[in-house]
């Protein structure tokens, strides 16, 4: 068996292994059953896998064995159903069940920032690598896939070596993930690359063995998948280095769009003019209020803090201003919204009070019900905070941005929330938004002002029905 190091063009088959099981494929258990681990175990049914997720999480678990896939992913909801139907796929809450059941096992669980906002915690990946440890009887690959601070998977191996019988010989692999939410079906589906940091042919085979339905898949529809071994650091790196890449595309445009607002130009053509250029490329240069989410702006923190703490600290000194430029994104909406509404700023910050602000978007993009670090739901809290009185629709997002922030106002549909408005205030570009009907939303406003946070609208058509309008660094 060759083993290519490191590899970045496709390859041809390289597994001949048998997993411990004795089943043709290795069956995968997926712990951490969240954005992450659901998808991959309910596609990784879909590819074919015994498949069983694990979380300590029993509502989540009894959700997902009924059919309910707990977040909203386009077209995940059908592919859990079929394949739940077809015996492939079920969720428990029992590691001892887990342990016995895979030969390969993924490791989901979350690593949000810490407390000290900074570093990465990685409290949940040693309760979930200790538990499953404890429980393993016969040889397994424990496979990490969440977004960790280099060195992570040299400290994993420590623990299981501290947890299981040496006799066993469990393996670790690091194996990174790359989905974006909004389009996971298909990313887990047809990645554009698979990355695993391996220490011997056995957990190379075993992977190889645990991603050849993602091949097979790739060979039928005539593509290719590029795989890249690689060593543990490797791995871990090429996460945080990728999402640390787009952050910094994204601050790096909406550093043109500052400058744009001062310059008078517009960071819309600019982008789509330097975009031309296919070194540049014309992906992730949308200005606007910046990046938000489960994953870059704590990765790229985390990263950072890792980075001092190996003493390149100087290395990544960039990305604290990529996060600043980033964050200024939102006071900008703010700054916007006081502009359109005649109110002066002072030391404190404007003063909103008395103005009833529509905000349309909760989430951190569209097409998904995540709230977390989202940019539009803390403008909303911003707007609050001057003191208008901020009321909220967002088509998917309403349940979890409630129990975020209970201090706003949800509305039950689009036209309520702006019903009444001073100014209407579009923070997550959803569809529904992009194509709403200014001549329509303006006879229900008291004000026909819009603040465009996300570059979505069409500025010339908002004008034209009557409407003052803002977007981020264009006129
Ligand atoms: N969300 C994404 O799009 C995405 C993409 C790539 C990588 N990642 C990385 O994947 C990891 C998970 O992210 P997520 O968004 O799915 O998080 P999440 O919070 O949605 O899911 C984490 C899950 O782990 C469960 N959990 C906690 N402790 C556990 C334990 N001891 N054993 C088993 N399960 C446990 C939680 O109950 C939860 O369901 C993070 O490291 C993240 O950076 C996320
Ligand atoms: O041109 C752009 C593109 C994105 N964004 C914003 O950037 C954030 C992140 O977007 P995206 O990267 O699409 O979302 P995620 O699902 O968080 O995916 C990122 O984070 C994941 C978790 O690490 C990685 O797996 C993905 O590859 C990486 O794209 C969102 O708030 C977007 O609104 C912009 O402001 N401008």
């Amino acid at each position: 068996m060759t083993i290519p190091y490191p590899n970045s063009q496709p390859v041809t088959p390289i597994a001949t292994v048998t997993p411990p099981s004795g089943a043709a494929r290795p069956r995968v258990t997926f712990l951490g059953t969240g954005y992450l681990g659901a998808t991959y175990a309910i596609c990784y049914a879909e590819l074919g896998y015994e498949v069983l997720g694990f979380d300590v999480d029993a509502d989540k678990i009894a959700m997902l064995n009924a059919g309910q896939v707990p977040i909203h992913e386009p077209g995940l909801d059908e592919l859990l159903r079929r394949n739940l139907a077809a015996g492939r796929l079920r969720f428990s809450t029992d590691i001892a069940e887990t342990a016995d059941f895979g030969d390969v096992h993924f490791i989901c669980v979350g690593t949000p920032q810490r407390a000290d906002g900074m570093g990465a915690d990685l409290s949940y990946v040693e309760a979930s690598v200790t538990g499953l440890a404890q429980h393993l009887t016969r040889k397994a690959l424990i496979v990490g896939k969440s977004t960790v601070p280099v060195g992570t998977a040299e400290w994993v191996e420590q623990l299981v070596g501290k947890h299981t019988p040496a006799d066993l010989g469990v393996e670790v692999a690091w194996s990174p993930e790359f989905l974006q939410e909004g389009f996971a079906v298909d990313d887990v589906l047809r990645p554009n690359r698979i990355v695993v940091g391996v220490k011997s042919e056995w957990a190379n085979g075993m992977l190889y063995a645990a991603h050849k339905g993602v091949f097979d898949l790739a060979a039928t529809e005539d593509r290719e998948v590029p795989l890249v071994v690689t060593d543990f650091a490797t791995a871990e790196l090429v996460k945080v280095a990728a999402n640390a890449f787009l952050a910094t595309k994204i601050s790096f445009i909406n550093a043109m769009a500052e400058v744009c607002e001062v310059a008078g130009g517009d960071v819309t053509q600019l982008a789509r003019a330097i975009g031309f250029d296919p070194r540049i490329g014309n992906r992730f240069l949308q200005a606007g209020l910046g990046f938000g989410g489960a994953c870059l702006p704590k990765d790229i923190r985390a990263f950072q803090a890792r980075a001092q703490e190996l003493g390149a600290g100087e290395a990544l000194r960039f990305l604290h201003e990529v996060d600043l430029i980033n964050l200024r994104r939102r006071t900008r909406v703010l700054q916007l919204a006081a502009d359109l509404l005649g109110r002066r700023t002072g030391p404190a910050g404007p003063d909103l009070s008395g103005t009833r602000i529509a905000v349309l978007g909760a989430t951190f993009k569209p097409n998904t019900d995540d709230v977390r670090d989202a940019p539009a739901l803390a403008v909303a809290g911003l707007l609050r905070k001057a003191g208008a009185e901020v009321h909220v629709f967002d088509p998917e997002g309403m349940e979890n941005a409630r129990r975020a922030m209970p201090e706003l106002i949800y509305e039950a549909s689009m036209t309520d929330a702006v019903t009444g408005a001073d100014l209407v205030c579009v923070l997550t570009e959803w569809a529904d938004f992009r194509n709403a009907d200014p001549v329509a939303l303006g006879e229900l406003v008291a004000g026909r002002k819009v603040v465009d946070g996300r570059n979505c609208l069409d500025a010339a058509m908002w004008t034209q029905a009557g409407w003052e309008y803002r977007g981020m660094g264009r006129p």
